[in-house]
């Protein structure tokens, strides 16, 4: 069961004109894992996606997804792959239903139109042109597309930009049933909250090239969500990284009696992220570029 999805080795992609987009990416997908790629705009996440897709060409590496090289990748093999696109062109006439059942029909095994409709909570509009629909019911209409053709690899490009609140927990139970009937997601988001919550691993993508990979609890390394403890002491704050707060706590309250302002943080994968692109400003600054 450990199959690889995805396999990505050094991956360089130079647009016309020079720009280096990726500069040696690699990283494995396993079969039945969320993997979310991060990084901030610009960092190449489009790029690695539409090349696994098959729509864009690499400059040079390696790339298997469903064991095929993706430039080779025929009918077969595209309807094995879910594309939730970030940006989708001009929203159609047609009705939510009448769209999803077209492209159901694409499809060997599709899953249940009516069924699809509603684990995208959109039942109440399935008789509605897309065209009247909000842009975030509009997104749903994305994402049930992505799933329609039962994929085994689902592609998901911020796929809950423009959700509310509720609407992007319900995506995100959406995305657990899919995860229990073992479909394979790559996600991106700017939501880290979606990453830690869905994925299992991740990779960091900071100006094309990988800052960091692995499980979502372990990235950047163990020293990088070690606790941190902050009191008020002396008139000064003092903090302190342990694996042991509650020891250290322990002490202070024993030193101190109730400390002042005492907090227990533990870094986020947020945190951890942040301390990625820090590091990144630095180094490009160091080396003379921009920063
Ligand atoms: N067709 C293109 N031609 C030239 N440069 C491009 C093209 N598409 C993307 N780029 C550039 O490649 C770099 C990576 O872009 P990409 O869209 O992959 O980033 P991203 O991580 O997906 O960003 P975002 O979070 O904003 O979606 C950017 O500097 C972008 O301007």
């Amino acid at each position: 069961m450990s199959e690889n999805v995805v396999e990505v080795e050094n991956l360089r992609k130079t647009y016309k004109g020079g720009l280096e987009a990726l500069r040696g990416v690699s990283f494995d997908i396993r079969r039945g894992e969320t993997f979310a790629l991060l990084g901030p705009n610009g960092a190449g996440k489009s790029t690695v996606i539409e090349i696994l897709e098959g729509y864009r060409d690499r400059t040079s590496g390696d790339v298997r997804v469903l064991g095929v090289d993706p430039h080779r990748g025929g009918l077969d093999w595209k309807a094995r792959l879910g594309i939730v696109l970030q940006n989708t062109g001009e929203a159609p006439t047609a009705s939510v239903r009448e769209l999803l059942a077209h492209f159901a029909s694409f499809y060997p095994r599709p899953r249940d139109v009516d069924e699809v409709i509603a684990s995208v909570g959109l039942t109440e509009k399935a008789k509605v042109s897309v065209r009247k629909l909000s842009g975030g019911q509009r997104r749903r209409v994305d994402v049930a597309l992505g799933i329609v053709g039962r994929p085994e690899l689902l592609f998901l490009d911020e796929p809950t930009t423009g959700f509310d609140p509720e609407v992007r927990r319900q995506f995100w139970n959406l995305i657990r049933d899919l995860q229990r009937e073992g479909t394979t997601i790559l996600l991106t988001t700017h939501y880290l909250d979606e990453a830690a919550e869905l994925a299992e691993r991740a990779a960091i993508i900071v100006g094309g090239q990988m800052a960091s990979v692995g499980r979502i609890d372990e990235l950047g390394g163990p020293d990088a969500r070690v606790p941190l403890v902050r009191w008020r002491e002396g008139g000064e704050t003092r903090e302190q990284r342990t694996q042991d707060p509650g020891a250290l706590v322990a002490q202070l309250y024993a030193r101190l009696g109730e400390p002042e302002r005492l907090e227990v943080v533990r870094p986020s994968l947020e945190d951890v992220y942040l301390s990625f692109l820090g590091d990144e400003a630095r180094r490009t600054a160091a080396a003379g570029g921009l920063a």
